[in-house]
């Protein structure tokens, strides 16, 4: 498979919970082979649910999920068990054994999936030599900081040499300085292996830093999509205008907008036109904060 095709396709998946809770809700999604997708919404919105319904880790309860040409939803627990070894997922708190090493952990996926100990030795070593954590094979996760747990996640994802990357809020629980390491790393894992990522998250920066295209979620449903570029710079949605401003409040030019300025080639004129039109939207930003702004502005097209 390559660009331009679909690696991920989802039509009309719904899951509903016992009780009633409708946590996605007829969601069709599309992401090309090659490609980085962001699923952003607020708490509760349903991205963990659509997550896990890529992998079947939830089953739907209508709708059909198929990843690299395999319509997974017609596929019984053994033939999914295989199909998912195309497909490494990481988490928010990294989900390593403690009481297994570094290389005991990377390995362990190749083992279940019936690698002999050698191989997976080899393979579990390759994949941390990628995410340059080789030297530190044989210590316990303990022994590692959070940046390195995750790296160790991002190699144990890696180590079945899957097609297809899922990422739960997987910088949520990391400082901003090894928040950038994990998304380079990422972003390595795109462009170096051609690994299709899609990642949750409730942080526009992660977005705007490794995605291609993005889908807002908001009661199971998504309520925008687009290119990056697109959807933040000319949010239709209120709920995707409340992610912008939120963005752009916190930090009006040191937060969000250099990585879009950076990323998609966006010049201070856009940005000064999207803040003109969340604030046509109701927004009002404080005079001062809208002084610094415009000074900085200045200071970025100078
Ligand atoms: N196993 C479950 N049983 C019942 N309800 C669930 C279950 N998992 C999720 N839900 C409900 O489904 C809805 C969507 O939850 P989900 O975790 O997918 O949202 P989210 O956008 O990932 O939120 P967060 O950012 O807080 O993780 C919520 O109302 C949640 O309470």
């Amino acid at each position: 498979m390559t660009a331009g095709q679909e690696m991920i396709r989802l039509d009309a998946v719904a899951k509903e919970f016992p009780g009633g809770v409708r946590a996605v809700d007829a969601v069709d999604l599309a992401v090309e082979a090659g490609s980085v997708y962001g699923i952003v919404g607020h708490s509760g919105a349903g991205k963990s649910t659509l997550l896990r319904l890529i992998n079947l880790l939830e089953r739907p309860t209508t709708g059909s999920v198929t990843v690299g040409g395999q319509e997974l939803t017609t596929l019984g627990e053994r033939q999914l068990r295989t199909a998912r070894r195309d497909i490494g997922m990481i988490f928010q708190q990294f989900n390593l054994f403690r009481s297994r090493t570094v290389l005991g952990n990377v390995a362990f996926p190749l083992r279940q999936s019936g690698s002999s100990r050698a191989e997976a030795r080899t393979k579990a070593l390759e994949a941390l030599r990628f995410v340059g954590l080789d030297e530190h094979a044989k210590r316990y996760p303990e022994q590692l900081s959070g940046g390195q747990r995750q790296r160790v996640g991002i190699a144990r994802a890696l180590a079945t040499s899957p097609r297809v990357l899922l990422c739960d809020e997987a910088t949520s629980a990391l400082d901003p300085q090894t928040t950038q390491e994990v998304l380079e790393l990422l972003r390595r894992v795109n462009t170096e292996l051609g690994v299709t990522i899609v990642v949750i998250t409730h942080e526009m920066e992660v977005v705007t830093a490794i995605c291609d295209r993005v889908a807002v979620m908001e009661d199971g449903r998504v309520v925008e999509r687009g290119e990056v570029h697109e959807v933040f710079t000319r949010p239709q949605h209120p709920t995707t205008q409340a992610f912008v401003r939120a963005a752009l409040h916190a930090s009006p030019v040191l937060g969000l907008l250099p990585g879009l300025l950076r990323e998609h080639g966006v010049d201070a004129a856009v940005a000064d036109s999207v803040l003109a039109q969340l604030d046509a939207n109701g927004t009002e930003f404080a005079s001062a904060e809208r002084t610094e702004r415009n000074q900085r502005n200045q200071a970025v097209s100078a």
